[in-house]
């Protein structure tokens, strides 16, 4: 029997030597079936003593695009893979989007690439989408699981730059902050204590008590304020917070009131006018979750009439793709009466981005697309179900990786095993999430022309949504 090191189907590939540095954690490894057509390269993240440890030889085929300036730490993992990758400091514009789309296996977003099914739909070579950021609201999750792309992200690696961002804004807010420092750049000294506050005593109203609402709860308690949450999950409260019933309750108690929920359908226009009504005289309302959250020309309206003293806001419904393209009348009409509003800051989406939080996605996320190209295993995915088997080792030097990803109907196991149940199945893992299923299992004694034969059977049944075999 072959080694796997030589039983590339690609005859026109140079067959390398084994790479036995123990730092080519990510180099190790073998061919796959089902990239196109192509024939790409697996590898493992955590090195086992003894992983199969061989030098790619046709990684070059996986092609990846990294949009919205993806941290430098993420692309050296995809790079050091030999993918070619091809990255880009802003978002595309969906025309441009679907011609680049068409070529790639592996793409990176940020918030702003909206990938939606229209687009996928195009998008024939993917089989992974990283979004290097916590939200995943951009992506058609459902269409891209119906199509066998993964999609993974980063869920708490920017939380406490968010959380650190707000603590800020709200002393900020508290003592006109804005508005001292836009006038002393104007040249006017304007010393005031008329309506500035210390935070001290006073209540946070946190809407969303996850990753972000909860780092916050710990920093404000530590500020000398009350903390009161609202969430549709009954939560353990952190320090002496205390979930409150209704978004009602939540609004008329607290003196800063702050959103930190994801982008649904039931989250848009969550802060409109009725809301904005039931908040108290003199409050401050902080929006750095998604623009859609919070209505705005209700909150300019609040604005003028005082009722409410001093907002800020870091994300907005339409956001330009890149840096220099500022609210402009094709983006948000109401760009000009938000910047004649006092004690109002506004930032450019910009609550995940530190260096600290930039880099721990961009690993994150790096890794867990490599995992998934050269494994195959889905933990982490936030839209197929979860799925892993351990990594092949030396001593398995003819075994194959069988990823099917399938219709979640009736009778596929006993076909699938029909097919690869004549040969010596190692190890073998299925799950299943919603209209989708995930199958993995580890093949032994295999030569290329078994891994052939055993691909094009589970791509004839008609269960398939996508084949893969690495080996
Ligand atoms: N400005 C920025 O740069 C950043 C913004 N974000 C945004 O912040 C959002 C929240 O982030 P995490 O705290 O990490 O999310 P998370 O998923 O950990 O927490 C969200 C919380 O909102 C709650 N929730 C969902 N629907 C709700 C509703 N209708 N009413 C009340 N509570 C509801 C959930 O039960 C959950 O506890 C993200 O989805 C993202 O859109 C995240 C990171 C950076
Ligand atoms: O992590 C998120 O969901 C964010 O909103 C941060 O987005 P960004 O990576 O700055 O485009």
């Amino acid at each position: 029997m072959a080694s796997a090191k030589e039983i590339s189907p690609r005859q026109d590939l140079p067959v390398h030597a084994l790479s036995t540095s123990p730092s080519a954690s990510f180099h190790s490894s073998a061919g796959s079936f089902g990239l196109a057509g192509s024939f790409g390269l697996a590898g493992r993240i955590i090195p086992l003593a003894n992983a199969k440890q061989l030098k790619p030889f046709a990684t070059k085929d996986i092609k990846v695009l990294l949009l919205e300036n993806v941290n430098q730490a993420g692309r050296d993992i995809l790079t050091q893979q030999g993918y070619q990758v091809e990255f880009l400091k802003s978002s595309l514009p969906e025309d441009q989007l679907i011609e680049k789309i068409r070529d790639v296996h592996v793409i990176g977003i940020r918030s702003k690439t909206k990938l939606t099914a229209r687009v996928l739909k195009e998008a024939k070579n993917l089989i992974v989408i990283g979004c290097f950021c916590i939200g995943t609201n951009q992506v058609d999750l459902q269409y891209a699981a119906e199509q066998g792309i993964a999609v993974f992200n980063s869920p708490f690696s920017n939380s406490r730059s968010v959380a650190e961002l707000v603590i800020g804004e709200i002393i900020a807010l508290a003592r006109q902050l804005g508005d001292r420092s836009n006038e002393m750049h104007n040249g006017t000294w304007n010393k005031v204590s008329n309506k500035c506050w210390e935070i001290r005593g006073k209540t946070l109203g946190i809407i969303g008590y996850g990753h972000i609402g909860a780092q916050l709860s710990v920093l404000a308690e530590a500020m000398g304020m009350s903390v009161i949450f609202y969430d549709v999950s009954n939560l353990m409260a952190l320090g002496t917070a205390r979930q409150v019933e209704t978004l009602e309750v939540l609004l008329a108690e607290a003196d800063f009131v702050t959103c930190h929920v994801p982008e649904l359908p039931e989250t848009k226009g969550m802060i409109g006018q009725p809301q904005l009504e039931l908040m108290k005289d003199g409050s401050y309302l902080i929006n750095a979750s998604r623009g859609t959250v919070v209505d705005i020309p209700a909150l300019i309206h609040a604005m003028r009439s005082g009722k409410i003293a001093g907002a800020a806001l870091d994300v907005y419904p339409n956001e330009p793709a890149g840096n220099g393209d500022y609210f402009n009348g094709d983006l948000n009409m109401w760009g000009n009466d938000l910047r004649s509003l006092k004690n109002l800051i506004l930032t450019p989406h910009i609550g995940g981005s530190t260096e600290e939080a930039q880099s721990a996605i961009g690993v994150e996320v790096g890794q867990a697309l490599v995992r998934y190209v050269n494994e195959g295993t889905t933990l982490g995915a936030v839209n197929l179900p979860e799925v892993t088997l351990r990594s092949l080792t030396m001593d398995e030097p003819n075994n194959a990786r069988v990823i099917y990803i399938h219709r979640n109907i009736p009778g596929v196991l006993r076909k699938v095993n029909e097919i690869i149940g004549d040969h010596n199945v190692d190890k073998q893992m299925t799950d299943s999430r919603g209209d989708v299923a995930y199958l993995m299992a580890d093949i032994s004694n295999v030569d290329t022309a078994i891994i052939k034969a055993l691909y094009e059977s589970l791509e004839s049944l008609s269960s398939r949504i996508m084949t893969r075999i690495l080996y």
